[in-house]
């Protein structure tokens, strides 16, 4: 009976042992435990079976009042044509060579020569340096013992010849609540793409709204410097690629404009065509597509007063390709040739509206005969 013990523990033993090893076996084969979930980061949410967060938009808030880039106040245009006088300078000399010359006591031929010079050579232009003679003598003959006085003889007649009765208001408004459109043309370097940047400030000092078409897609810089110019005032500018269709440019502008609904979109174009045809094919396609939308309310056509007679023929050829309604005079500070105003709309038959008496941001005035008559006997 012993033996028989000892082999029933014999068998348990070894039951024992090849039990455990075998849980050993498939302990292996199992997947590893999972792993203790990490601890939320601090703060988060303890929602661990949360789904992920979609990529997060990170919207850029408006700058605040403090890192907005200030706009500027433009002046007043009224207030600018009297601020500048003095810039007339170079042309007072023409103003006070003539009153030097009539408050002569004797008013011999030689003095009527000399007055003629000095028109002519302030570019008032031939013939009406004659008319003016004409009248100025008759006026200033002594009658009746009573001598005229010779500034205000001059002063009448300079007036009269600068025409007070044309209409010189920039036409600025559309109809029926579409925005009023003026196409800036002229000559390269006369100061279009300057003029168009005052020009906006002209209309954001008289509390208009605005927006610019840079469509002088020649000239790389042209579209950075009215992108510049519309910046400071807060005024948007519409630009195309360099060398695009300037055309596209405009009619972009244009549309963006009504849909804007502002008050005038202002279309910088640019002036390096060489022949007439050509000039007249881009101008030509540039106003029509603008007026497929709305009308050219005005066609502005800048011009500098320094360029003289050269300048003046160079301008007409504009005057043939499109209808223009205004000449934006530049550069009149520094030059002595005044009398190109009168010159300008004799020639052209369109009357001075702005003129341009230096490089300041508000150096462009509206053009006031009495006021430019005053500056010039100042
Ligand atoms: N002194 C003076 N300079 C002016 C006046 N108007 C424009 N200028 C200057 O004339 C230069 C030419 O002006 P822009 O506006 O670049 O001329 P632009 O006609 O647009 O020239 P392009 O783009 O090359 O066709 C600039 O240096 C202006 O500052 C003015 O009334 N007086």
């Amino acid at each position: 009976m012993e033996w028989l013990y000892v082999v029933i523990g014999i068998a348990v033993l070894a039951v024992v042992l090849v039990g455990g090893g075998m849980a050993g076996l498939f302990r292996g084969r199992q997947a590893p435990p999972p792993k203790a979930p990490a601890a939320p980061p601090r703060g988060a949410g303890t929602d661990v079976l949360a789904p992920p967060a979609e990529p997060e938009v990170v919207t850029p808030e408006a700058p605040t009042a403090a890192e907005a880039p200030a706009l500027e106040t433009p002046e007043r245009p009224a207030s600018r044509l009297v601020r500048l006088r003095q810039r007339l300078a170079g042309s007072g000399t023409l103003g006070r060579g003539l009153l030097g010359l009539l408050s002569r006591d004797r008013l011999d031929e030689d003095t009527w020569e000399a007055i003629e010079d000095l028109l002519i050579g302030a570019d008032i232009g031939v013939e009406p340096t004659q008319q003016l003679v004409e009248k100025l003598r008759t006026r200033m003959r002594v009658e009746g013992g009573d001598t005229p006085d010779a500034r205000e003889v001059l002063r009448e007649e300079l007036v009269a010849l600068v025409d007070p009765g044309l209409d010189r208001s920039l036409h600025i408004s559309g109809t029926e609540g579409v925005p009023g459109v003026v196409l800036v043309v002229g000559v390269n370097g006369t100061g279009k793409t300057t003029t168009v940047g005052k020009l906006a400030r002209i209309l954001v000092a008289e509390n208009r709204t605005a927006l610019l078409g840079a469509a002088d897609t020649f000239r790389a810089a042209a579209t950075e410097q009215l992108a510049t110019w519309g910046e400071r005032v807060g005024v948007e500018v519409v630009r195309g690629p360099e060398g695009g269709d300037p055309a596209s440019v405009a009619f972009e502008a244009v549309k963006q404009g009504i849909d804007q609904g502002v008050d005038t979109v202002v279309v910088d174009t640019a002036g390096r065509l060489q022949n007439k045809q050509g000039l007249m094919d881009e101008l030509g396609k540039v106003k029509r597509v603008i007026e497929k939308q709305t009308p050219v309310t005005e066609v502005l056509l800048v011009l500098d007063a320094t360029t003289g007679q050269n300048g003046l023929i160079q301008a007409k050829v504009f005057s043939e390709v499109v209808d223009v309604t205004g000449i934006a005079l530049t550069k009149l500070d520094g030059s002595a040739k005044g009398g190109i105003v009168v010159a300008v709309q004799r020639q052209l038959g369109v009357p001075v509206k702005l003129v341009g008496l230096g490089e300041g941001p508000d150096d462009l005035a509206p053009f006031d005969v009495g006021a430019f008559v005053d500056a010039l006997l100042s």
